[in-house]
């Protein structure tokens, strides 16, 4: 029997703790880490933060933009990436935040979430701007496949809240309303105490001004960026998240890479255990 993304989640949680270190090879930091701005340097980096991690923390995600940027061959680098994460044994959240109409939506699932595929990943970020409906295919076929989704719901950046907290005709903000379908989603097909079906909600938010606060059984998974160089405080996830703590993976990018090349190993050690004692 296929097991759940969300089973391998509490997994992780319980063997490797939260922290999620995002692979995000920005073009200073390619420079700051004496690596050219090419898709050679992404593979490079994105393999040496692949080093840091593997025993220290158990999540990673990779910003697909940035390897985007340089067309077909960053593409080959990413590939490089995910295999080499997954199969060292770390999960993997491509960072593509893809959303279409259902039918065309549902190749970007079957591009990252398909076992064999060359993208495959085992949870993908994704856009319900066109409705959370329209993620059903990617959503079965998730649970299929014991992969993962993350709808954006309340995002980190200051630009998102109006129209995030917007109230719909029955009153709801839209970022709740997008929560709710996902938790109704997974309150049908979850198998463990977290469902597979994810959503990102922001750490630089205050969640009472979006309606989220709540505990919903099973607890969605939350991607929660905001940490480090946006400002928010590890130490304070569970204030920030109430009862929702319980699926939360701390995403840190700049404030992990920032370290460069010799400290990487020693940052994601150190953010790992201050994520270990804030999520006890
Ligand atoms: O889905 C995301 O990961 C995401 C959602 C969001 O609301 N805000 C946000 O910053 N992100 C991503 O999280 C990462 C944050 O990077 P740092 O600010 O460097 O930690 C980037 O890869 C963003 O694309």
């Amino acid at each position: 029997m296929t097991v759940s993304f969300g089973e391998r989640l509490e997994r992780v949680f319980n063997e490797r703790g939260r922290l999620c270190v995002g692979i995000d090879p920005h073009a200073w930091l390619l420079r700051d880490w004496g690596l050219a701005d090419t898709a050679a340097g992404a593979r490079e980096f994105g393999l040496r933060v692949l080093d840091a991690v593997d025993g220290n923390a158990g999540i990673v995600k990779p910003q697909v933009a940035f390897f985007e940027r340089f067309g077909s061959a960053g593409y080959a680098a990413l590939e490089e990436i995910l295999a080499a994460a997954r199969s060292r044994g770390i999960l993997v959240i491509a960072d593509a935040k893809r959303g279409d109409v259902g039918s065309s939506v549902e190749a970007y699932g079957q591009a990252w979430l398909t076992p064999g595929s060359p993208l495959e990943a085992d949870a993908l970020t994704v856009s319900a701007y066109q409705g959370v409906g329209s993620l059903a295919a990617p959503s079965t076929l998730a649970e299929s496949t014991g992969k993962g989704l993350f709808v954006l719901a309340a995002t980190s950046n200051p630009e998102g809240m109006a129209l995030q907290q917007a109230r719909m005709s029955a009153g709801t903000t839209v970022a709740r309303s997008i929560v709710d379908e996902v938790n109704a989603w997974n309150a049908e097909h979850a198998t463990g105490a977290l469902g597979s079906i994810g959503v990102v909600i922001g750490a630089t938010l205050r969640l009472a001004e979006f309606d989220l606060e709540l505990a919903p059984q099973p607890a969605p998974p939350v991607l929660a960026p905001g940490f480090g160089h946006q400002g928010a405080e590890a130490e304070s996830m569970q204030k920030i998240y109430g009862a929702l703590s319980s699926g939360v993976i701390v995403s840190e990018s700049r404030s992990v890479l920032g370290a460069g090349p010799d400290g990487i190993r020693r940052a994601v050690t150190t953010r790992a255990e201050i994520v270990r004692q804030a999520s006890a």
